[in-house]
């Protein structure tokens, strides 16, 4: 562990040096450094588009898991197209690290704008944007692909345009994997873990404007004013009534909801 300190900062300075030397890329800075990759962010020659470049951590080199998984989420990013989430630009490997660099999507984490900024979502903001991640969402799971990290730190509101980021812990339907908590309802290679995930992360733009009135801590349900179709909406995705058979009706139901109390 204390060599792991001293040596990642090392190897993290001779990797941005070798490949800034190497690469027409042009470095920013570093922006994270999560349990298996670190990011930067870096800009082409013009200096006038940002992007991401993504590698695997070093003291995760030799774990087979963590190269699968690297490998995995870099052929994901180059299998999607739609602009809510970022394409692969280009992939490598530097002095056996694996690297990929993919396209900066522009705006704020729901996370910074709840917690930082103290935006406040209405319960019809709150479904409005719900419903347009879930038809991205949707878009997902009929190529396969779930997400698994749905969470605020993962959205990115640029304006109107929302996009999905973080595709470390995605996978292909049946790319299951040993060590996968199944009992995770959050963790399962299904396409019901995003469902619930967004459930969490309806929960979270709901909240936002919520003033606890009293000292003891209630369930959501009760602590939230919401529609009583909006409360049985979020016990679907969180799956503690009949669950959803798909993003799709889902998505129907959502959008069915929006029409009947905001349109
Ligand atoms: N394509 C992107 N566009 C804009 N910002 C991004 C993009 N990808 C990642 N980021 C930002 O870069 C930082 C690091 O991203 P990363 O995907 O490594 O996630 P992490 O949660 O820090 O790490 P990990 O998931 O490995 O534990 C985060 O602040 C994230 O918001």
């Amino acid at each position: 562990m204390v060599l792991r300190r001293i040596a990642e900062p090392i190897n993290d300075l001779f990797f941005i040096r070798t490949f800034f030397k190497k690469e027409k890329w042009q470095f920013v800075r570093k922006i994270g450094s999560g349990s298996y990759g670190t990011a930067y962010l870096i800009q082409d020659p013009s200096g006038k588009q940002l992007y991401i470049l993504k590698r695997l951590n070093f003291h995760k080199l030799k774990s087979n898991q963590a190269r699968a998984g690297f490998q995995i989420e870099t052929q994901l990013l180059s299998e999607l197209s739609d602009v809510a989430f970022p394409a692969l630009v280009q992939k490598g490997s530097l002095n056996g690290t694996p690297y990929f660099i993919m396209e900066y999507k522009a705006g704020k984490t729901f996370e910074q704008l709840i917690f930082a900024e103290g935006k406040v979502f209405s319960e019809h903001e709150s479904f409005t944007i719900t419903a347009r991640l879930l038809s991205k969402l949707a878009g997902l799971h009929q190529m396969g692909i779930v997400h698994r990290d749905l969470r605020i730190p993962n959205v990115l509101a640029d304006g109107e345009r929302l996009s999905i980021i973080d595709f470390g812990l995605a996978r292909k339907l049946g790319q299951e994997e040993e060590g996968i908590e199944a009992d995770n309802p959050r963790k399962r290679v299904h396409f019901t873990s995003d469902l619930y995930s967004l459930g969490h992360f309806l929960l979270f733009l709901l909240y936002s404007g919520y003033q606890p009135s009293m000292k003891k801590e209630r369930t959501w349900e009760e602590e939230l004013e919401l529609f009583p179709d909006s409360k049985r909406i979020i016990k679907k995705l969180l799956m503690s009534d009949v669950p959803y058979s798909s993003s799709m009706e889902a998505l129907a139901d959502i959008n069915k909801q929006i029409k009947k109390y905001w349109e």
